[in-house]
């Protein structure tokens, strides 16, 4: 795939400091990580059964040539990886193998891996190095950079975390190829989110024509894309203001996804979330109708779903433990126009009101 094969490196101004490296090479990675983690050290290889069966073997046999011990810990693909029990058994292992401050964890995968990997290096030991290896087109543009690490709860997503910056992100462009039409969109969705966002440029691009793995501009929009979420990331690493923003279509995501348990993947969640604010901001009067109509062509240009299926009260409950939630009510993103987006808080008491502008009865 010819759009898969160019390189951009991305500078990431938090502290620690670290890189993105868009299109290294697989096969380039150890000598990349012997040049920030000198062997011999154990390195942790995290990654879900898939992807390890797709790219694993050749990684190991490359890490292992360049000198380093290295041990794999793998769990089962999909998001109830990203779990307290599958945390506790990666926490056992790594005590009961003498996993040492000085060694590396390597999360190779998708968001659920760079999650639970990346959760798991900041609190073993209080905090061991990672570097984020993103597998799938969600998880180069979005998850693996910014440092938010996430488990679920038997109560509702990502309740559980920390931020803990990476060492660097290395993303093998060459791995997207081998990505579902499924997980494709997945990450096109939150592309969709961060155009409206932020970038009104990028949704041209994307009204065009949906971004497939052959489009020749896919590293370009992809560094397009996480130049935006370093910005936001570099602007308010631990989210007390501004980073909200790249929450934008996520308080219904996450509530529909915990809704479905997780039936319905973050992406796909993404997208309702997405057309949902749409709908409720031209309601209220602050987006046009025709940048609303625009947002939801897009999703569907895009193969994404605009609808849920689930009524106010079953998503009520989890919308209340969203992390944007306050004694008071909801912070929600609410979009103005597209490539621009307002807070807008919402009291408990205007909250089924509020959900009701954007379809939901
Ligand atoms: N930390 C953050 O900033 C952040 C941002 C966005 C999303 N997330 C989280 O990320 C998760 C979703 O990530 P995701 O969509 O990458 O899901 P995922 O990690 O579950 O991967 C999706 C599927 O793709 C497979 N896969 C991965 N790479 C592949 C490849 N190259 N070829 C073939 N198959 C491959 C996996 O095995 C899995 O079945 C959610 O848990 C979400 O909450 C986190
Ligand atoms: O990096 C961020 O900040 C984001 O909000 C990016 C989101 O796409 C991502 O899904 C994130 O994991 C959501 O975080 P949460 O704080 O709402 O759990
Ligand atoms: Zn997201």
């Amino acid at each position: 795939m010819a759009g898969l094969s160019e390189k951009r490196v991305l500078p990431v101004g938090t502290d620690p400091s670290y890189e993105v490296n868009l299109g290294l090479a697989l096969a380039d990675l150890p000598a990349a990580i012997s040049g920030l983690v000198a062997p011999p050290r154990q390195v942790r290889l995290v990654s879900d059964e898939r992807v390890f069966a797709l790219y694993g073997g050749d990684l190991v046999a490359g890490l292992r040539a360049a000198g380093y011990q290295v041990a794999t810990d793998l769990v089962p693909p999909g998001e109830k990886s990203k779990t307290i029990p599958v945390w506790t058994d990666l926490m056992n292992r790594w005590a009961a193998e003498k996993v040492h401050r000085d060694d590396l964890v390597l999360a190779l995968g998708g968001g659920v891996i760079g999650d639970l990997a990346g959760f798991a290096a900041a609190s073993y030991v209080r905090g061991i190095r990672m570097v984020q290896v993103p597998t799938t087109l969600l998880a180069a543009l979005d998850a693996s950079v910014g440092g938010k690490t996430a488990l679920n709860l038997p109560a509702g997503k990502n309740l559980v975390g920390a931020f803990k910056q990476p060492l660097a992100v290395f993303c093998p462009t060459e791995t997207l190829a081998s990505l579902s039409q499924t997980d494709w969109q997945n990450g096109l969705a939150e592309l969709v989110k961060t155009a409206v966002l932020t970038d009104p440029a990028l949704f041209d691009r994307l009204e065009a024509g949906p971004l497939t793995g052959t489009s020749p501009d896919l590293t370009a929009v992809l560094a397009r894309a996480v130049g935006h979420k370093i910005r936001y990331v570099e602007a308010d690493p631990c989210e007390r203001g501004i980073r909200a923003h790249l929450n934008l279509g996520h308080t219904l995501a996450h509530a529909i996804e915990q809704a479905s348990g997780h039936a319905i993947a973050h992406g796909h969640a993404v997208a309702i979330g997405l057309a949902f604010i749409s709908r409720v901001a031209v309601n209220l009067g602050r987006l046009s109708p025709e940048d609303g109509d625009r947002i939801i062509r897009v999703l569907t240009a895009h193969g994404l779903p605009v609808t849920t299926g689930y009524d106010r009260a079953t998503l009520l409950e989890a919308i209340q433990r969203d992390k944007k939630a306050t004694a008071g009510g909801v912070r929600w993103i609410l979009p103005v126009a597209i490539g621009s987006c307002i807070d807008y808080p919402v009291s408990y008491t205007d909250l089924p009101g509020f959900l009701e502008k954007g379809g939901l009865s």
